[in-house]
């Protein structure tokens, strides 16, 4: 019989960010009643958004974040769903699930319902294996093992800090692929959760995403998007991006796989294709910088490895163009503040 999941109530928030009422929440209310919510409201502040009876939250609207952050509040995006990484700032918990208000629960091949956030628990709580692959995927879920030839040094783990979940129906395309494929919809359910090996890169979607924010919460910034931006939708990808290359240095882990949730909202492609330009483009180079990029061994924790990054990240990607100088100088904001509000941690 396997051990109940803790349930990790006080040591974790769900942070959503919105523009629009938060109705979804009543789908979730079976798993997510018993959590604190905080809220990111993008957009025109002065809109209310309704939060469904029974939760517990804070809500923070953008004049909230002003004036909470001052003149750092520069570094949060506006406009972009990418806001969302000030409620991982602003929360005081040690674990962070983050989900976008179009995803519905989802059901598994058997019918039942997937209670994502458990699953999201399960995949911290055990450790990752990023240094060897196990072709059984993950060895420390019930019914599995390491296989044979996985060497014994290895079958401690490494300290899980991301889990990274999935979607059914509509699947986190980019816009050209989207208009290319309008119709297509995700009905495969896949059965495993996967560590993303070291030094491999893989493309962060922050619809379904848990964390450890003590071990990679710094890192979890999600750029400038949107609202005078020259890119957006890039924000997940950003930071999955940092976040992989500091986890690889400091040895932690990333899974990739269950929990499925029920994406049931696809965005405009066109509006999307705009956002992305850019992205598509500059990620060509982007994504050789971060395969590349080493971070000294005197680096040891996340905020110095990411000042680190942001260094890099001026001095290599700065020649494409002066957004990236500007999204350097915004890391560092980010961590200054971040600091800021989390001082006994700094
Ligand atoms: O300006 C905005 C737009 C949206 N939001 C909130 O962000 C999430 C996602 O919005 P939506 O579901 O409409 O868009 P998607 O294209 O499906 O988003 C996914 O693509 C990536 C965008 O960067 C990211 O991985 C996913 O979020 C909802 O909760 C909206 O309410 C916003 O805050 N500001
Ligand atoms: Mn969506």
């Amino acid at each position: 019989m396997a051990a109940a999941t803790p349930l990790l109530t006080d040591e974790l928030d769900i942070v959503i960010p919105t523009i629009r009422n938060l109705d979804f929440l009543e789908m979730w209310r079976p798993f997510f009643q018993p959590y604190h919510l905080i809220i990111v409201q993008d957009g025109d502040p002065s809109k209310t958004i309704k939060v469904p009876d029974g939760f517990d939250y804070e809500l923070y609207n953008r004049n909230d974040i002003n004036k909470i952050l001052g003149p750092k509040a520069s570094c949060i995006s506006f406009k972009d769903s990418a806001c969302r990484c000030f409620g991982y700032m602003v929360s005081k918990k040690k674990y962070i699930f983050t989900i976008d208000d179009d995803c519905f629960v989802a059901k598994d091949p058997s019918g039942k319902d997937i209670n994502a956030l458990e699953q999201h628990i399960k995949n911290l709580l055990s450790p990752s294996t990023p240094l060897f692959f196990n072709t059984l995927y993950d060895p420390f879920r019930e019914g599995a093992d390491f296989v044979r030839g996985y060497p014994f040094s290895y079958r401690e783990g490494v300290p899980t800090a991301v889990s990274h979940g999935l979607w059914l129906n509509i699947p986190d395309y980019d816009a050209p692929t989207q208009l290319v494929k309008p119709a297509e919809r995700n009905t495969r359910y896949v059965d495993a959760v996967l560590t993303i090996p070291k030094g491999t890169l893989f493309p962060m979607c922050g619809m379904n995403l848990g964390f450890d924010r003590d071990l990679i919460g710094p890192a979890m910034y999600f750029g400038l998007m949107g609202d005078g931006q020259p890119i957006g939708r890039y924000d997940d990808m950003w930071a999955g991006w940092c976040i992989k290359v500091i986890c690889d240095h400091l040895g932690l882990g990333v899974k990739t796989g269950l929990p499925y949730i029920w994406h049931s909202k696809a965005s405009n492609p066109f509006v999307n294709l705009k956002k992305e330009y850019n992205g598509i483009f500059w990620q060509e180079e982007i994504i050789p910088f971060f395969q590349a990029a080493t971070l000294p061994k005197d680096c040891t924790s996340v905020q110095n490895c990411y000042i680190e990054l942001s260094k890099q990240v001026k001095e290599k990607l700065g020649k494409i163009d002066p957004y990236f100088v500007k999204l350097a100088d915004a890391m560092v904001t980010w961590i200054e503040a971040w600091d800021e509000l989390n001082p006994a941690k700094a």
